[in-house]
């Protein structure tokens, strides 16, 4: 698969727990996530959750996140999703990537296949906060409003 920009890449180290399955793969040029396959047979009754290996262990860069998001085929077809979505893997983590599937669908059980795309995998630079403790933070235009403040409609 061609590069859109080959001189962003960023090289990730990654161990194959198991050498028959694909590292993770971008579909098309410009994705921004890398699709993270199972490597075993899984059965989801409706509601059922389950902690399913990737076969992948990466070493991340100093400064970068992994994070486990939900594919959206998938989610919308079946009510497969993630239950920590998006699920955080830390720079320091060498285990094995797992995923927290979960099947929302309230009648049909969902059936995976070894080797099924499952998940996918987005790769971000993040800041880390020195959180600074102060008695009275500045000023905003939004203040304390969340949750619905500002209504559902088409705006004022
Ligand atoms: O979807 C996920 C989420 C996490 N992890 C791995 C990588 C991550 O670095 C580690 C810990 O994840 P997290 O911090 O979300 O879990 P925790 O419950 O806070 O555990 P810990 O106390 O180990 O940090 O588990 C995954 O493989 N998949
Ligand atoms: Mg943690």
């Amino acid at each position: 698969m061609p590069d859109l920009h080959p001189e962003h890449d960023l090289d990730i180290s990654v161990v194959r727990l198991d050498p028959d399955l694909p590292l993770p793969s971008y579909a098309h040029p410009g994705d921004a996530g890398a699709d993270l396959h199972t490597t075993v047979d899984v059965h989801l009754a409706p509601g059922e959750r389950a902690l399913v290996p990737t076969g992948l262990s990466i070493a991340l860069p100093e400064g970068y996140v992994a994070l486990v998001h939900p594919r959206s085929g998938l989610a919308a077809r079946h009510g497969l999703s993630i239950v920590n979505t998006p699920g955080t893997v830390d720079a320091g983590y060498r285990g094995e990537i797992k995923v927290l599937l979960i099947n929302h669908d309230p009648v049909e059980a969902i059936t995976l296949a070894r080797g099924d795309r499952i998940a996918q995998l987005v790769v971000q630079r993040f800041e880390r906060a020195r959180f600074v403790e102060v008695g009275v933070l500045p000023e905003s235009s939004r203040g304390a409003g969340g949750y619905g403040s500002t209504g559902t409609g088409q705006g004022s």
